[in-house]
C-alpha cells in the first residue's frame, strides 16, 4: 500500500450520506430517491434501523416481464444484513472486509455507531494513487471479449435475462437500420423499472454514440476518457471493428488486484512486524523477569502496572500487593518534597532521573537504592508510562561509610585518625592565621600502657584506651578535636586564648585520668606524660607543631611521667639527642660498642657470695656512658632486643667459661632476657645453644624476667621456663612488687628466686608499710621454698631489718657496685686470699 495511504481511515474517503427508505417502499420509488441522489445504493431500514441494501447490480435478478415490477416491495429483493465499518478503521481494514463478505458498499457508522455514510469499493480504490499502475497496463489485458450483441428489436426483458444468465455486466445493441451499436448498462436496468410500461426494445434503452479505445491504450487512457466523459463503459475496437467492451469495473478489478497484492506485502511486512514485535516482546519480558535489578511499570498517573520478580525480592512485596497501587508505598518518608518536585521536573525536561533514594521495604526496613526513572512515550499514541529501575545498593554505602570510617576514624574508639587530626589541623592553622588566633597542640601518652596491655591482655587494653578517649573528650569543647595516632598515643587539638588554659586543660586531663578505671572487675590505675605545643610560637606548620608537642611529651616522661610540659626551645636539642643515640645504637651493635659489668650477690646467713649479675653497658664515644634504662626502651623500639639479648648472652657464656678455667667459684651469673625473647618462644633454645658453645652445665646461669614476660603468653612463656628447667638453668623472678604481683605466677611456673623491687628497698625500714610488705613478701616466698633477694641495698639499716626478716640474699651498692670486668676479678681476688 502505497505510503501516504497507510494511515488514511474510513473517515477520509467515504461519503457521508445514506440514502434510505422504509421496508415496503416500491422500487419504482426507490429508483427515484437513487436517482435523486445519484447513487449506486439504497438502504432500507426498519424501526430507524438499517436492515438492508438494494444495490444498481442486484437489478440483473429482477424479472421485468412482471408488470408489477414498479410496486415490488423493496424488502423482498434487498441483500442483508448490512455489513457496516467504523469510520475511524483503517483503510486497509475496510478493504479486508470488503473481500471478507465480498461486497461493494459498506455501511459506515459513527464513533455513537450510528450509520453517518457509505464507502464502496471504489472510493477505496480511488484512494490509493496507482494511476501510474494503471499507465504500465495496456486495454488488451483487461476488457471482456465475449460480449454480446443483440438486434435493436429485442424485448428488453429478453436482454436482461440473457446478460444475468451471462453474468455480464453490459450489452451491446446493433441497429441494422442505423448501422451503429448502442450499449445498456446495470444502471440502464434503474431506468426500465421507470419506464417500463412505455418502452419495449432494446434500442430505446440503448445508449450511443459509444465511447471507443484502442487494445494498444493504456487503461490510465481508458479511466481518463471514463471520467472526462462521465461514462463506465468503454467499446474496445481494433480498425473499426469491436472487440469488446471495457468497464468502469475492469479498471477497479485491475488496481484492486494491484491494491490487494500490494496490501498483502503490507500485510505480510506487517506479520513479520509483529513476529518480530512479539519476540521483542517476549525477549523484553524475559529480560526484565531475570533482570536482578528491580523493574517498576507505572502508568501516566502513576498506578503501579508491572512489577518484576527482582522487585518482590528487593521490597518484600508481592506483584498482587502492589499493582494497581501508587508507588507511595515504597515512601521512607525521608525525602522531602522538594526532593520528588526536582526529580520529576529532570523526568518532565529529559524523559529522565537516577540518583540515590532511601525507600522503605514491605516489613519496614529502609534501604538505600540506585534508581533510574525513564519516561516511555507509547508509540502512535499520548500516553506515557514510566519504568524505574533500582538496585539496593544499602551494602554498598555501608561499605562506602566504613571505609570512610576506616580511612579516618580509629576504629577502637571511634575518634579521627592521624589522616583526619593532619586535615583538620591543616585548616584550623589556616584559620588561626587568618584571624590571628592561637592553637594548642597536645600529645597524651598513657604511660606504662605496655604493661597493662601484657598483664591483663590486649582486650582489656582496648577497653582501658576505649575510657580514656572517653574521658579525653568529656573535657573538651565543641570544635575541639580529640584523635588517636595509634597504641596509647592521643593528640587534641584546640583553640586557646592564652597559655594558661593549655595547662589547665593539661591539668584537668591529668587528674581525671588519675582516677581509676573499673577494667575486667580490677580498679586499675593509669597516668599520662603530655606535652603540648603553642601556634604560632612553638611552630607555623603541621609538621613541626606535631614534632615539637612530641618532643615536650617526651620530656614529660623523662622526667617521671604523670606530667605535663609545654614545648621549650632547648628542648629540641635533646630530642635530637634522641635521635642520634637510635642511629648510633645500631652501629654499636655491629661494632660491639658493649660491655658487661657484675655486680655480686651476698648471701644473708653465711655472709658470702650468692652469684653474680651480669648488667650491660654501653658506652658511646660521642655519647658517653649510656644507661641500660634509656637504651633497652631503644632497642625494644628498634626491634633489635632480642639481638641484643643474644649479644649478652654469648658474653655471659664466655665469661663463665672463663671463670671456670681462672676456678672463680661464685655461684650463679643471672642474666637479663627481655620478655619479647621468651614470648617468641626463642629463649630455651638461645640458652641451650650458648651452653654447649662454651660447654657448660645449665646450673652455672640464672635466668632473670619480669612479671610481664608471662602475661602476653602464659602458656608459651611456662613451655619455655620448663625447658630451661630441664637445663637445670635457674629462673628469678625481677622486679617483684612493682607490676601485677600475681601470685598465682609462682606457683604455676618453675620460679626459683624472687627478687624484691629495689623501690620497696629504698624505703625500709619505715612507718609506712613499705616494711610489712618487703616482710610479707620474704615470709611469702619461704613458703613457697623460694629464694629471695632484695635488690637495691644501699645502707646497714636495710641490710639489718633484711636480716632480721630472714631474707636469703642481698644486691646492691652496700655490698659491691655493677663492676666491669678487670674489677669484678679483683673484686673476687679479694674475697678468697690465696
Ligand atoms: N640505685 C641503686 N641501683 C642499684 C643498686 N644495686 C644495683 N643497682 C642497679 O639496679 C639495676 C638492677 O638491675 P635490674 O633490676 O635487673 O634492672 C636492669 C635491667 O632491667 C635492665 N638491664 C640491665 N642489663 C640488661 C641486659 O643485659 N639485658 C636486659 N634485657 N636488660 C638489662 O636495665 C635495668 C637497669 O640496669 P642498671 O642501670 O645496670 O641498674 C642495675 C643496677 O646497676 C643500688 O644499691 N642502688
Amino acid at each position: 500500500m502505497p505510503k501516504s495511504s497507510r494511515y488514511q481511515k474510513v473517515c477520509d474517503v467515504f461519503t457521508n450520506k445514506v440514502i434510505s427508505c422504509v421496508k415496503h417502499t416500491h422500487l419504482i420509488e426507490a429508483v427515484r430517491l437513487m436517482r435523486a441522489h445519484n447513487v449506486s445504493a439504497i438502504f432500507v431500514q426498519e424501526h430507524r434501523s438499517i436492515c438492508g441494501i438494494w444495490t444498481e447490480a442486484d437489478c440483473m435478478k429482477l424479472d421485468f416481464n412482471n408488470p408489477q415490477i414498479k410496486s415490488v416491495e423493496i424488502a423482498s429483493v434487498m441483500s442483508s444484513p448490512v455489513i457496516s465499518i467504523s469510520s475511524q478503521r483503517l483503510l486497509s481494514d475496510a478493504a479486508l472486509v470488503f473481500h471478507q463478505y465480498s461486497v461493494r458498499h459498506l455501511l459506515v457508522t459513527d464513533e455513537s455507531a450510528l450509520p453517518c455514510g457509505v464507502i464502496s469499493i471504489t472510493d477505496i480504490v480511488r484512494n490509493q494513487g496507482l494511476d501510474h499502475y494503471l499507465q504500465f497496463r495496456p486495454v488488451n489485458e483487461q476488457y471482456s471479449k465475449n460480449i454480446s450483441i443483440v438486434p435493436a428489436n429485442m424485448g428488453v426483458s429478453e436482454a436482461v435475462k440473457l446478460m444475468y444468465e451471462r453474468n455480464e455486466k453490459v450489452i451491446l445493441v446493433f441497429n441494422k437500420q442505423q448501422n451503429e451499436h448502442g450499449i445498456i448498462t446495470q444502471r440502464d436496468l434503474l431506468h426500465l423499472i421507470i419506464e417500463h410500461e412505455s418502452k419495449h426494445f432494446c434500442w430505446d434503452f440503448a445508449s450511443w454514440p459509444l465511447y471507443q479505445i484502442s487494445p494498444k491504450n493504456s487503461l490510465f487512457d481508458a479511466y481518463r476518457l471514463m471520467s472526462d466523459n462521465n461514462v463506465r463503459h468503454l467499446v474496445v475496437t481494433d480498425t473499426q471493428e469491436i472487440k469488446g467492451v471495457l468497464s468502469l469495473e475492469h479498471l477497479i478489478n485491475e488496481i484492486e488486484s494491484a491494491y490487494c497484492s500490494e496490501l498483502e506485502k503490507v500485510l505480510a511486512q506487517r506479520d513479520i512486524a509483529l513476529q518480530h514485535s512479539q519476540r521483542n516482546l517476549y525477549l523484553a519480558n524475559k529480560i526484565i523477569d531475570a533482570s536482578l535489578d528491580g523493574i517498576m511499570i507505572t502508568q501516566q498517573d502513576g498506578v503501579i502496572i508491572q512489577v518484576n520478580p527482582a522487585f518482590t525480592t528487593l521490597t518484600g512485596y508481592q506483584e498482587y500487593e502492589v499493582i494497581g497501587k501508587q508507588p507511595k508505598i515504597l515512601s521512607s518518608g525521608k525525602h522531602g518534597k522538594s526532593f520528588y518536585i526536582k526529580m520529576w521536573q529532570s523526568i518532565a525536561d529529559k524523559g529522565v532521573w537516577q540518583g540515590e533514594i532511601c525507600n522503605r521495604k514491605k516489613n519496614g526496613d529502609l534501604y538505600t537504592e540506585w534508581l533510574s526513572i525513564i519516561q516511555i512515550r507509547e508509540p502512535n499514541c499520548s500516553e506515557v508510562v514510566y519504568a524505574a529501575i533500582f538496585s539496593d545498593i544499602t551494602e554498598r554505602k555501608n561499605a562506602e561509610e566504613k571505609i570512610v570510617q576506616l580511612a579516618y576514624f580509629d576504629e577502637l574508639t571511634g575518634l579521627p585518625n592521624r589522616r583526619l587530626f593532619n586535615d583538620r589541623l591543616s585548616m584550623a592553622l589556616a584559620a588561626a592565621h587568618r584571624n590571628n588566633d592561637m592553637l594548642a597542640v597536645m600529645f597524651i601518652d598513657l604511660d606504662r600502657f605496655k604493661e597493662i596491655n601484657d598483664s591483663l591482655g590486649h582486650s582489656a587494653g582496648d577497653e582501658l584506651l576505649k575510657m580514656v578517649a572517653k574521658r579525653l573528650q568529656a573535657l573538651l569543647c565543641e570544635g575541639d578535636t580529640l584523635a588517636r595516632l595509634g597504641g596509647d598515643e592521643f593528640v587534641v587539638l584546640c583553640e586557646v586564648d592564652n597559655i594558661a588554659s593549655v595547662i589547665s586543660l593539661a591539668d584537668q586531663i591529668l587528674n581525671h585520668l588519675n582516677i581509676p578505671f573499673q577494667l575486667e572487675g580490677l580498679e586499675v590505675g593509669a597516668t599520662a606524660s603530655i606535652g603540648a605545643a603553642i601556634y604560632p610560637e612553638d611552630g607555623l606548620d603541621s609538621e613541626t607543631l606535631l614534632k615539637h608537642a612530641d618532643i615536650a611529651m617526651y620530656r614529660s616522661k623523662e622526667i617521671g611521667r604523670n606530667s605535663f610540659q609545654l614545648f621549650k626551645s632547648s628542648m629540641n636539642a635533646r630530642s635530637l639527642e634522641r635521635l642520634a643515640m637510635m642511629s648510633r645504637f645500631q652501629h654499636a651493635l655491629e661494632n660491639d660498642e658493649f660491655e658487661l659489668y657484675f655486680q655480686p650477690k651476698q648471701c644473708l646467713k653465711t655472709q658470702t657470695i650468692k652469684g653474680v649479675e651480669a648488667l650491660l653497658r654501653w658506652y658511646d664515644p660521642t655519647l658517653g656512658m649510656i644507661s641500660p634504662a634509656q637504651f633497652i626502651p631503644l632497642a625494644e623500639e628498634l626491634g633489635l632486643i632480642v639481638k641484643l639479648d643474644l649479644w649478652v648472652l654469648n658474653n655471659a657464656g664466655m665469661q663463665l667459661a672463663l671463670w671456670q678455667q681462672k676456678g672463680i667459684k661464685a655461684g650463679r651469673l643471672a642474666v637479663n632476657v627481655s620478655a619479647c625473647h621468651l614470648s617468641q618462644g626463642k629463649l630455651s633454645k638461645s640458652v641451650e645453644q650458648m651452653l654447649k658453645r662454651y660447654n657448660l652445665s645449665g646450673d652455672c646461669l640464672e635466668i632473670e624476667l619480669t612479671e610481664s614476660s608471662f602475661i602476653s603468653s602464659f602458656s608459651q612463656a611456662k613451655k619455655q621456663l620448663q625447658q630451661l628447667k630441664k637445663m637445670d638453668v635457674h629462673i628469678a623472678l625481677d622486679d617483684f612488687g612493682t607490676g601485677y604481683s600475681a601470685l598465682s605466677y609462682l606457683t604455676k611456673l618453675p620460679i626459683d628466686t624472687l627478687k624484691i623491687d629495689a623501690s620497696f628497698i629504698a624505703k625500709i625500714p619505715d612507718a609506712y608499710g613499705n616494711s610489712e610488705v618487703v616482710a610479707a613478701i620474704i615470709a611469702m616466698a619461704t613458703s613457697l621454698n623460694l629464694c629471695v633477694v632484695a635488690e637495691g641495698v644501699e645502707k646497714q639499716t636495710q641490710y639489718n631489718y633484711l636480716q632480721s626478716l630472714g631474707c636469703d640474699v642481698i644486691q646492691g651498692y652496700y655490698y659491691c657496685r655493677p663492676l666491669a670486668q678487670r674489677q669484678w676479678f679483683e673484686f673476687y681476688a679479694q674475697l678468697t686470699p690465696a
